[in-house]
């Protein structure tokens, strides 16, 4: 199951999931000057953080909005950064949010698990239905692929629809459960499930309870760094750093901006970055 490898590279490389949710806006101008064409600027600049952070990061997410963003030359430069991350034996998560009826789900399960934009584990939207999600059970049940659903997000609107009152608690428990179930056909020997939850770290009021109702769930954990997620809440998510990866986008990709020296220390200072962020999160600053 493709969860095992995740639970193993965690294991291996720690719980970090960077983020590759690249603007334009985020590119030190030395890359930029070295192309005149988007795709290879915006490959160049992926390609340069996996190279300096793989061997500490467990998975990578690459975040497709900044991609489409910038149109064909901009899906040019996803495809070839999710190419990369395979050539490296790096494990990705096409963030594309999906959530659509059976015959459209299915389309967007061979969009994004074969092909041009083929990924490990994509993440879906459960809003419209659970018809909107098992129909990317076959690619689970293959072993190959996995996703993370929306469980409880990291916005401030998560309190819009996510808490509503549902049988005396917030709805999303009634989702979860619903889906946890389902998820128990694929559980992997490291008693992790490849169909997981998105569980926002910027709330901790329920983080213990989340762990213990789904313990089987491999949790994304966003909401680190720029929405100001603490170490001490997303600590409450995993279970002995691992059972879930921490992901970090604009905090680790833009860190370079923080030194002055950034553009020509651009990688020291990305690798830094997820090191301080590891540290952070183990209690060890
Ligand atoms: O599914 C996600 O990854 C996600 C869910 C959520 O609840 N909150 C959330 O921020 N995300 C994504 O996680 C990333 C967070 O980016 P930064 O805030 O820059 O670290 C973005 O790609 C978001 O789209």
């Amino acid at each position: 199951m493709i969860i095992d490898k995740l639970y193993d590279s965690v294991k291996d490389k720690g719980f970090v999931c960077v983020g590759l949710d690249t603007s334009l806006d985020y590119i030190p101008e030395n890359i930029k000057n070295k192309s005149s064409n988007v795709a290879d600027i915006v490959f160049e600049f992926n390609k340069q953080i996996i190279d300096c952070t793989n061997d500490i990061t467990g998975i990578f997410k690459v975040q497709i909005a900044y991609y489409e963003a910038m149109g064909l030359e901009g899906l040019k430069a996803y495809s070839k950064t999710l190419k990369y991350l395979k050539e490296k034996n790096a494990l990705s998560i096409g963030d594309v949010k999906r959530g659509d009826i059976a015959a459209t789900a299915k389309e967007y399960a061979k969009a994004h698990f074969s092909g041009d934009f083929e990924v490990d584990f994509i993440t879906l939207n459960p809003y419209m239905g659970y018809d909107s999600i098992t129909p990317y059970f076959d690619y689970f049940k293959s072993g190959e692929k996995g996703a993370f659903v929306l469980l409880r997000t990291s916005n401030p609107g998560a309190k819009d629809i996510e808490y509503l009152e549902y049988k005396n608690e917030p709805l999303y428990y009634e989702i979860g459960e619903n889906i946890y179930k389902m998820a128990d056909e694929f559980i992997g020997e490291c008693g992790y499930s490849s169909l997981g939850f998105v569980v926002g770290g910027t709330y901790s009021e329920e983080a213990t309870e989340i762990r213990e109702r789904f313990k089987k769930s491999f949790f994304l954990i966003p909401g680190y760094g720029a929405q100001g997620g603490k170490a001490e809440d997303i600590r409450l998510y995993l279970d002995d750093f691992n059972g879930g990866v921490v992901n970090s986008s604009r905090g680790i990709i833009t860190a370079y901006k923080k030194h002055e020296d950034g553009e020509n220390k651009f990688q020291e200072y990305t690798r830094q970055a997820v090191e301080n962020m590891r540290n952070d999160i183990y209690g060890k600053k």
